[in-house]
């Protein structure tokens, strides 16, 4: 678990094959936020938060609340004090499909939040919903143990068994990229000379 605190999204994404990358919609409200964990599973109805508040109290130290809202934006799922309040459970963070408010404040908050967006109106408190069953977020199946990485790219989500196979792989594409700066970056002649390689080796 813990090589994932280190690694992008992107290379995650790459070590997984370009899969289970969650719907660009979904991002997170500060830009420099990181966020690794244990995927903790909320089915919530739209706009309604008890699930949420359930979820999170029956999650681990160290999870990632994945939060199934139905991507409905009408209503928040939680505000400023309910995710101060995961804060407070140390959750690594959460993810939610659907909307939140008062986002300035929770922009000033440690915990890396994801959603789709913000609006002004509270969230419903008239429907249970499921916690820490297999969800559908953002188009990508999550199962509960599953791992959520997210930073400003998006989030993408490693099923639980192919864990250590990924983060190898990811690891191994980011020592290319790096060797990739370091032989073509920095000056015109070389990035000619990539580009040359480049078109040679992939225009038919
Ligand atoms: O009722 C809500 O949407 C939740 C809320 O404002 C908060 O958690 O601060
Ligand atoms: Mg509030």
């Amino acid at each position: 678990m813990e090589e994932f605190a280190n690694l992008p999204t992107t290379a995650v994404s790459d070590g997984l094959g370009g899969k289970n990358h969650m719907d660009v919609g979904i991002k997170p409200l500060s830009a420099h936020w990181h966020v690794y964990g244990r995927a903790f599973t909320v089915d919530a109805p739209a706009g309604e938060n008890i699930s949420v508040l359930e979820g999170m109290y029956n999650a681990t130290l160290g999870d990632v609340l994945i939060v199934d809202g139905k991507g409905a934006t009408a209503n928040a799922l939680a505000g400023d004090f309910v995710i101060g309040l995961a804060q407070s459970l140390g959750l690594h963070g959460v993810v939610i499909d659907g909307v939140i408010r008062d986002i300035a404040d929770i922009r000033e908050l440690d915990l890396p939040v994801f959603t789709r967006g913000s609006t002004t109106a509270a969230s419903k408190k008239t429907q249970e919903g499921n916690i820490n069953v297999p969800v559908t977020v953002g188009g990508v199946e999550v199962h509960p143990g599953d791992i959520v990485v997210g930073d400003v790219d998006g989030v993408v989500i490693v099923p639980a068994d192919q864990a250590s196979e990924v983060a190898e792989k990811a690891k191994e594409r980011i020592e290319k990229d790096e060797k990739r700066e370091a032989d073509y970056g920095g000056s015109p002649e070389k990035a000619r000379e990539y580009i040359e390689n480049f078109l040679q080796n992939n225009k038919k």
